[in-house]
């Protein structure tokens, strides 16, 4: 029924095309079909409308007529979004935040939610007049949930602005009240829905809820006039979030355009590298049996160049991110699945989440007090270590270093004819202490904290030429200013030094293979491996370049985990004073202590890290620190 009506209305706009244009009509709509457009305006060449009661309620054709003629229309785009909302009504008595990275709940209670976001997302196409992205993930989560998020049209996070928005549309109760809080929205926005046109790439991981969410996200999208859905299919989030930024810069941005895009990138770089060098064997991968398993087989396959072994590809029924996968390694510090200490002794390994947004490294090892191999891991700081002195040494090499990088001075590269370059690294308070040191004080770099969430850390890295930003559970990339690339592509070749000329390149070419959108696991491990094969390290040649002092993270539940707010970078307590106090007094008393307490944005707990000089120190900090937030925030 709903494909006759949108068949009908098609049929409806094409006769009339010529006729039409003083009405802006959506650009696209005629050839795929605005679902829900319920506006007809034209007569010529109907027959007669389908028994759709869509159809019937918004439109009554007159008898057929080839002059311009305006029917008897609905003209309250609102009545059509409320109409299709009935059919997602929300979970009663169910609060949603789109906190740090999206909504994210049990995928069965999300319909409602995700039909909402398909229509912010229309309505943020329509106000931006961009291709905007929604992916439906919930990325490192149990397999039972599910969530979705929206990209912004430069591939970013959905700009912070409009969360509220969302928020309000995702709780407001059933129809009515959900179209007078899109009402009020697109008031204050000054969208006219019905004036212009818009299109929203949809993509989805391999979640059992994926589809029927994708198609509750089609409708929310579609219910708005004038705009489009794109299936994408199945894709890493960073896939769809690159694809998003591409189209709106005007490329395909489609799925082969970003493999031949890293591929290139990639080649390019081996060749601008150090000849003879190769791998040190084989790449093992864990997939976190989810959507990068697939992906990563397909990049090889083009590669031919990068010797990898897949596992944990979710092929013979394995549960996804069940006990495999970045989160699980980096927070509970053991080997996932189908790996072990003794077989896999000191081999290179990589986990990636179950989007394919984080990756962390890391291989097994004697240590020196245990007699069985223990995990040594290479997480998200020791990933942009790696990338930050890679690219420091490339700008020296194209650059002239100021007086002041000499000792621990910030490292302040001029290029003539450009100025001074812009190098700066981002973190969060979760980055390991001894990480921040070794880039400020080895690399000489500016290091800058912000609250977790990409958001932040992508906003903050953008400001600079070339900015690097990861958190430590291995999501992060680097950015590239477009100025900054358009000199190294337009003026990096009359550089005199040979040098200087293959360093600008090769800069170049890592603003092609790194994501420049979000942070990817499948860019990541592409330059991870060139590094190390640039370097000609193994993994624990990279593994020294700093030891991570010890650290330990906790979960306290607490009934209600809005009571903590927090300042300086989500490092100190700000609604409950006696609370940093006491924290402040317990890491007084360690030595290297550091701790700090915030509550979650993707999960209902308040979350507990600490670091000090030994494991046994960081683990009876955190304990200590978990029991205060327990007594004076409400533990349950
Ligand atoms: C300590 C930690 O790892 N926090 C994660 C986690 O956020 P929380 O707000 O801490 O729940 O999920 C976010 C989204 O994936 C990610 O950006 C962030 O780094
Ligand atoms: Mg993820």
């Amino acid at each position: 029924m709903l494909m006759n009506s949108k068949l009908w209305n098609r049929a409806a706009f094409v006769a009339a095309a010529p006729y039409a244009s003083h009405f802006l009509r959506p650009e696209g709509a005629a050839e795929i079909g605005a679902g829900g457009a319920r506006f007809c305006f034209f007569t010529s060449c109907i027959s007669s409308p389908p028994s759709s009661s869509r159809g019937e309620s918004s439109t009554r054709l007159s008898s057929v007529d080839t002059t311009l003629a305006v029917l008897e229309m609905d003209l309250d785009p609102l009545s059509v979004l409320r109409d299709a909302a009935a059919e997602f009504p929300p979970p009663p008595g169910k609060k949603f935040s789109y906190g740090t990275a999206g909504f994210r709940t049990d995928g069965s209670l999300l319909h409602s939610t995700v039909f909402r976001t398909g229509v912010l997302a229309a309505l943020r196409s329509l106000k931006t007049e961009k291709v905007i992205g929604l992916m439906i993930t919930a990325s490192h989560n149990q397999e039972a949930d599910n969530g979705i998020k929206v990209a912004d049209p430069d591939g970013g996070m959905l700009t912070m602005d409009w969360e509220e928005y969302a928020d309000i549309v995702a709780n407001a109760g059933e129809s009515n009240p959900l179209s007078k809080a899109l009402e009020e929205m697109m008031n204050r926005e000054d969208i006219h829905v019905g004036s212009s046109s818009g299109k929203v790439l949809l993509a989805r991981d391999t979640r059992r809820s994926g589809p029927s969410l994708l198609e509750a996200a089609r409708k929310g999208i579609e219910a708005v006039q004038g705009v489009i859905a794109e299936d994408k299919g199945i894709l890493t989030t960073p896939q769809l979030h690159w694809m998003v930024r591409a189209t709106n810069k005007g490329s395909v941005g489609s799925e082969s355009d970003y493999f031949d895009t890293l591929s290139r990138a990639f080649r390019l770089l081996l060749d601008l590298g150090p000849s003879g060098v190769s791998e040190k064997g084989t790449l093992i991968v864990d997939c976190s049996n989810g959507v990068g398993a697939g992906k990563l087989t397909y990049l090889q396959e083009t590669l031919k160049d990068l010797d990898m072994e897949i596992r944990n590809a979710g092929r013979d029924g394995e549960v996804l991110n069940y006990l495999v996968g970045a989160d699980f390694v980096q927070k509970e510090k053991v080997l996932p699945q189908n790996f072990d200490a003794t077989r896999d002794l000191g081999r290179r390994c990589v986990s990636i989440d179950g989007d394919a947004d984080r990756l962390v490294y890391f291989y097994t090892g004697q240590s020196v007090n245990e007699s069985k191999p223990v995990l040594h891991l290479l997480d998200g700081d020791k990933i942009m270590a790696l990338f930050a002195s890679f690219i420091a040494d490339q700008l020296r090499s194209i650059v002239i270093v100021t007086d002041s990088a000499v000792g621990h001075e910030t490292f302040a590269p001029l290029i003539p004819g450009y100025g001074a370059v812009k190098f700066g690294i981002v973190q969060t308070a979760y980055a390991n202490g001894a990480s921040t040191r070794y880039l400020q004080q080895n690399l000489g770099l500016e290091v800058v904290l912000t609250p977790t969430g990409v958001k932040y850390l992508h906003e903050k890295a953008a400001a600079y030429d070339i900015g690097i930003y990861f958190e430590a559970n291995g999501h992060g990339t680097i950015l590239f200013k477009e100025s900054f690339v358009h000199w190294l592509k337009e003026d990096g070749d009359s550089l005199p030094a040979v040098e200087g000329r293959m360093a600008a390149k090769r800069l170049g070419a890592v603003s092609e293979l790194v994501n420049q959108a979000v942070g990817d696991a499948l860019s990541g491990i592409l330059m991870v491996e060139l590094i190390l094969r640039y370097q000609g390290w193994s993994i624990e040649e990279w593994d020294t370049i700093y030891t991570d002092l010890p650290s330990r993270q906790l979960k306290v539940k607490v009934v209600d985990r809005s009571v903590i707010t927090t300042t300086a970078a989500e490092t100190r307590v700000k609604s409950i004073p006696e609370l940093q106090e006491a924290i402040d007094n317990e890491v007084a008393k360690y030595e290297a202590g550091r701790a700090f307490v915030r509550p979650s944005g993707t999960e209902d707990v308040v979350r507990v890290y600490a670091e000090a000089a030994t494991q046994e120190l960081a683990d009876k900090l955190a304990r200590e620190v978990g029991l205060l937030v327990h007594q004076l925030a409400g533990g349950v």
